[in-house]
């Protein structure tokens, strides 16, 4: 049997099966084979997406501050919508399926640089490989935020919004939420220690027995698990899944910040308009009639909305005695590497973090200005930091440390060579 055809039964036997108490533990179990088999197909497929994964025409390099992906059905305008963002030529027409592969473009924004992805239309089944739609998925996978992109004067247009939103959840794709505070440490003995904080109410009666179960299907033995939350099976099953066996990276639900561009909305009357900017995470507009989305202006509401949902937030830095550089700042990504002075130095450089002493910091996050910080410091948009090297002194102590644990570094490691060699010898004599 086809992993296609195990996912079939088993979500037949879900709908099947009633949901209430007796039953709990059955449709757990459930969830957790049918997580397994859809990595399964995204593993055969190859478009799982974690890095290199993707397709012909579909490898592009990760250029700029952040990355935002286009998705949406066919003709909804992404490819009218990303040459206006970013003056990108991505062929735009009025057949659908025009974009076949993934074009890139940049978006300039508040001194940062956004790599906005132009991609093909998906239609419901992309996730399972319908059209290019793995593809397509595995880029999203790769974005540091998604843009839903819909058409306002399409009809079912709730039911669009559901469908993309169903196609990304498929492969582990997590629209706005944020990971469940749970602490899951696998071990090598011991059995599994179950413990939470907090009733957990969506777990069934027995909890521990729900995610025994759960690891069981993973092989998972001796594991602690710490729930910090009132965490659903689907939860839990992801943070069983993301630290079983699977150590490929695409595997793991991926946390996703999405906001939605309802385009077109010249085609349709104002009353709708009102109803569809109620949406949540929404913006509506038109691309063509340059409604909330304006070129020449900067801070055109379509480029606000995306720079917020990336989360990026700009660093000047200064040298002692010197003003600050305002003309490019460093752009950190709450998404990728954190805001804090330490991503600030990796960015800068890794010797930087080498021989950082502490930084000055004024601006929004400092309690006074300036504020001496550690490496740890949370740092905000626009904030600016001058950064405090070692001495020269302080730099040879710590150069003599580094030799120090070196020495008993490969003294350590000559020990264990040498101890190698006499039994090997040993074996032969
Ligand atoms: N009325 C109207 N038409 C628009 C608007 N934006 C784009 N279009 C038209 O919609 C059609 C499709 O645009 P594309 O940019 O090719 O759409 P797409 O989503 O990239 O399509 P595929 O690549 O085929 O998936 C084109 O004929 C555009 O001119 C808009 O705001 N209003
Ligand atoms: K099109
Ligand atoms: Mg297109």
């Amino acid at each position: 049997m086809g992993v296609m055809e195990k996912i079939k039964e088993i979500e037949a036997e879900m709908a099947r099966t009633q949901k209430n108490k007796a039953t709990n533990y059955h449709l757990g179990t459930l969830k957790a084979k049918l997580a397994k088999l859809r990595n399964e197909l995204l593993i055969e497929q190859g478009g799982g997406g974690g890095g290199g994964g993707a397709s012909e025409g579909f490898e592009v390099a990760r250029l700029g501050d952040a990355r935002v992906a286009l998705i949406g059905f066919p003709s909804v305008g992404k490819s009218t919508l990303q040459c206006q963002l970013t003056g990108t030529e991505s062929e735009a027409a009025e057949y659908e399926f025009t974009t076949l592969t993934c074009i890139p473009g940049t978006m300039h924004y508040k001194k940062s640089k956004v790599q906005v992805l132009d991609l093909p239309g998906i239609i419901e089944g992309a996730a399972h490989g319908k059209g290019r739609g793995r593809e397509v998925i595995a880029c999203a996978r790769n974005a540091d935020a998604i843009l839903i992109v819909l058409d306002a004067g399409k009809e079912g247009l709730n039911r669009h919004r559901e469908i993309l939103e169903n196609e990304l959840e498929t492969v582990g794709i997590r629209l706005n939420e944020r990971p469940p505070d749970v602490t899951f440490n696998k071990k090598k003995m011991g059995g599994i220690r179950f413990a939470s904080t907090v009733p957990l109410t969506k777990l069934g009666p027995d909890p521990e027995k729900l995610a025994t179960q759960i690891m069981r299907e993973y092989r998972i033995t001796s594991a602690d698990l710490l729930v910090r939350e009132d965490i659903t099976v689907d939860q839990l099953v992801d943070v069983i899944v993301g630290n079983s066996f699977c150590t490929v990276v695409r595997l793991i639900s991926v946390y996703k910040p999405c906001c939605y561009f309802y385009n077109k909305i010249d085609t349709i009357t104002i009353e709708e308009v009102d109803q569809l900017a109620r949406m949540p995470h929404s913006l509506v507009g038109s691309v063509k009639k340059r409604y909330n989305i304006a070129e020449p202006l900067e801070d055109d509401p379509l480029k606000a909305m995306i720079w917020d949902y990336l989360g990026l937030t700009r660093i000047y830095t200064k040298r002692k005695g010197n003003q600050p550089d305002l003309a490019e700042p460093v752009v950190l990504s709450a998404i990728r590497k954190g805001t804090t002075v330490k991503a600030l130095c990796q960015n800068i450089s890794t010797q930087m973090l080498r021989d950082f002493n502490f930084a000055m910091v004024w601006g929004k996050s400092a309690k006074h200005s300036p504020q001496r910080c550690g490496v740890n410091h949370q740092l905000e948009d626009e904030d600016v930091v001058q950064i405090v090297t070692k001495t020269n002194a302080q730099q040879r102590q710590n150069k003599n440390y580094q030799a120090m644990v070196q020495g008993f570094s490969d003294k350590y490691h000559k020990k264990k060579f040498d101890a190698k060699k006499k039994k090997q010898g040993k074996l032969r004599g």
